[in-house]
């Protein structure tokens, strides 16, 4: 018995969805035009799939799992849980009009033309919000339509902003923020949801690592305490004795995002000789 999860064929999502299974140690063999392929160490079936086909497939059950942007599952709607968030692909979801006009409420959408790959999106946001607009879906390009007089505003995906800023938009609301997660089919068995959790146990722990950096640093005995002090670790750091007298060597975890402020305040409390290895996995 496999799992079978979709992941994209080609986009965005495609490296890193493959990334994210091999150092879960998964091993797929993925030949550039296949369609399916079967993990050689792990029960588990890869089906690569156009993005947008991909929560019909897990509504009807015909894949129990799929790696997919949180943006696409608040679209499509429905019954798809999500089991995972993955860290990556992170983007919003936003309304932008024409540099030039002035934009002070929502209020300004009102009765206006919206171009949207993501027209369940904008309608629920409307709705909730009392506005009535007209929505014009298209798939690709959207931040064109402005600019050829198709509609007076649009509803697309923003990361960096630069589709924006070179077709003249700004960025006026943010409907939601998206990553790729991990999401499950209703119809799951519960056979194969047994191996759904084995692997989610490993994604976790190559999460945590990710996130975080083993440290390790040399300190003189009488700031120990000092040192310690600013340490978050995991549990509390390990501290060993160096061959030289009235030394120490302290191990401990730290978050990446926090790494920084943390190194400086350990130097200023007297640590030397720091270094930063990156961490595979992590179970806590
Ligand atoms: N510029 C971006 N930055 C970060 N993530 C993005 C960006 N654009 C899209 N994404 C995320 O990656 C997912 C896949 O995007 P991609 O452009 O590969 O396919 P698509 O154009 O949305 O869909 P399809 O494969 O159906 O044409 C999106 O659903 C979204 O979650
Ligand atoms: O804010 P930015 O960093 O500029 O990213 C946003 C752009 O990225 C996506 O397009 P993509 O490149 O995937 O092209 P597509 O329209 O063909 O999907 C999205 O549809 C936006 O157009
Ligand atoms: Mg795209």
């Amino acid at each position: 018995m496999n799992i079978r999860i979709a992941i994209q064929k080609s986009g965005r999502l495609n490296e890193d969805s493959l990334r994210i299974l091999k150092e879960c140690g998964i091993a797929i063999d993925n030949g550039k035009d296949q369609l399916k392929a079967t993990a050689r160490n792990f029960p588990l079936e890869v089906f690569y799939l156009r993005n947008s086909d991909i929560p019909q497939y897990l509504v009807d059950g015909v894949v129990d799992i799929a790696i997919i942007g949180e943006n696409l599952l608040v679209e499509k709607g429905g019954s798809i849980g999500v089991v995972e968030k993955l860290g990556f692909s992170k983007c919003r979801v936003s309304l932008a009009v024409p540099k030039s006009e002035k934009y002070a409420s929502l209020e300004y959408f009102q009765g206006k033309k919206i171009a949207t790959s993501y027209p369940n999106t904008v309608q629920q946001f409307f709705d909730q919000r009392g506005i009535t607009a007209d929505l014009h879906v298209i798939n690709g390009s959207v931040e064109i339509a402005p600019n050829i007089g198709l509609a007076d505003a649009i509803c697309d995906i923003v990361s960096s902003g630069s589709t924006l800023f070179k077709n003249n938009l700004k960025e006026v609301e943010v409907l939601l923020a998206s990553e790729a997660v991990l999401a499950t089919s209703p119809k799951i068995s519960a056979e194969r949801s047994a191996i759904l959790d084995k692997l989610v146990f490993r994604l976790k722990s190559v999460l945590q690592a990710r996130q975080n950096r083993y440290v390790l640093m040399n300190v003189p005995n009488d700031k120990l305490k000092e040192v310690t002090a600013i340490l978050p670790g995991m549990r509390s750091p390990t501290v060993l004795p160096l061959a030289e007298k009235g030394w120490s060597s302290v191990h401990t975890v730290i978050n990446k995002d926090t790494f920084w402020e943390v190194i400086d305040e350990l130097k200023s409390a007297g640590a030397e000789g720091i270094l930063v290895c990156p961490i595979e996995k992590m179970v806590l």
